[in-house]
């Protein structure tokens, strides 16, 4: 029997996401492009960082490593205590279910389901049962200032309000790293704050490690720290003054 390597097994309760030494590149021509140049990056449970950067720089690259979407060239993704690039794809898509939350910049919700059922497919297709999905849905709207709007549909909501289902949806899995990209790219002022301020919220409410993406500086005090990518390198990540 073979134990495993003690680096491999790191207590990350308080750490849920661990980037260590990550590279991604991708081809190109004749060559590779380095998407992700030897990025470490470590954030704690209830903790929120803004992820900015000009484009082409790495950010969603970053974002999509981390969710495990792709997998990286070389170094780790550690979610939870769980090292990502350890598994297999089966493995992999199981522990992003269980653990990771995305949020996309377009929340992608099903034109014919209200809001309630949004939230209760997705612990549906974790092969959940039904009825504690429909409590927890319930409360997740409630979370997210949707209360009154469980019975309405997609079409039947602002921009805001379906960013917030969204959020929501995110949640019914209970993860540990919620990722966020570009969440009010389609936004107004006012939306666009309050969809950061709920974010930040909800980081803490439910002690996950949050990492958004945004072109929007506008907002970023409102989260614990910023870090600035550039050609695929990860600069230091730098505490937001309270
Ligand atoms: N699937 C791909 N195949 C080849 N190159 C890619 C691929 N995806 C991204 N790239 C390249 O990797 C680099 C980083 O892209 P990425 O999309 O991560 O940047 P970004 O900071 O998110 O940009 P934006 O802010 O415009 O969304 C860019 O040079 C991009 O052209």
């Amino acid at each position: 029997m073979t134990t495993p390597e003690p680096t491999r097994r790191a207590a990350t309760t308080n750490m849920p996401l661990q980037l260590i030494d990550l590279t991604l590149e991708y081809p190109d021509g004749q060559g590779t492009i380095k998407a992700l140049d030897s990025v470490n990056l470590g954030v704690g449970a209830g903790q929120m960082l803004s992820l900015i950067g000009p484009s082409g720089s790495g950010k969603s690259s970053l974002l999509a490593a981390a969710a495990t979407l792709i997998r990286p060239t070389s170094g780790l993704v550690i979610i939870d205590g769980t090292t990502a690039s350890d598994l297999n794809d089966k493995e992999m898509t199981t522990l992003r279910r269980e653990k990771v939350g995305i949020i996309f910049q377009q929340p992608n919700l099903l034109a014919s389901l209200t809001a309630v059922e949004q939230l209760m497919i997705s612990d549906h297709l974790r092969g959940k049962p039904l009825k504690p999905a429909k409590a927890r849905a319930l409360e997740l709207l409630e979370v997210v200032g949707l209360e009154d709007s469980a019975k309405k549909r997609p079409h039947q909501l602002s921009g805001g309000q379906r960013q917030r289902v969204n959020i929501a949806r995110a949640l019914m899995g209970e993860p540990k790293v919620l990722l966020v990209d570009e969440p009010t790219a389609a936004l107004d002022h006012e939306r666009s704050e309050s969809i950061v301020r709920l974010l930040a919220e909800v980081t803490r409410e439910f002690s996950v490690a949050t990492v958004m993406v945004t072109h929007d500086t506008e907002f970023i005090s409102l989260t614990n720290s910023v870090a600035t990518m550039r050609d695929g390198v990860l600069g230091a990540s730098e505490l937001v003054p309270a």
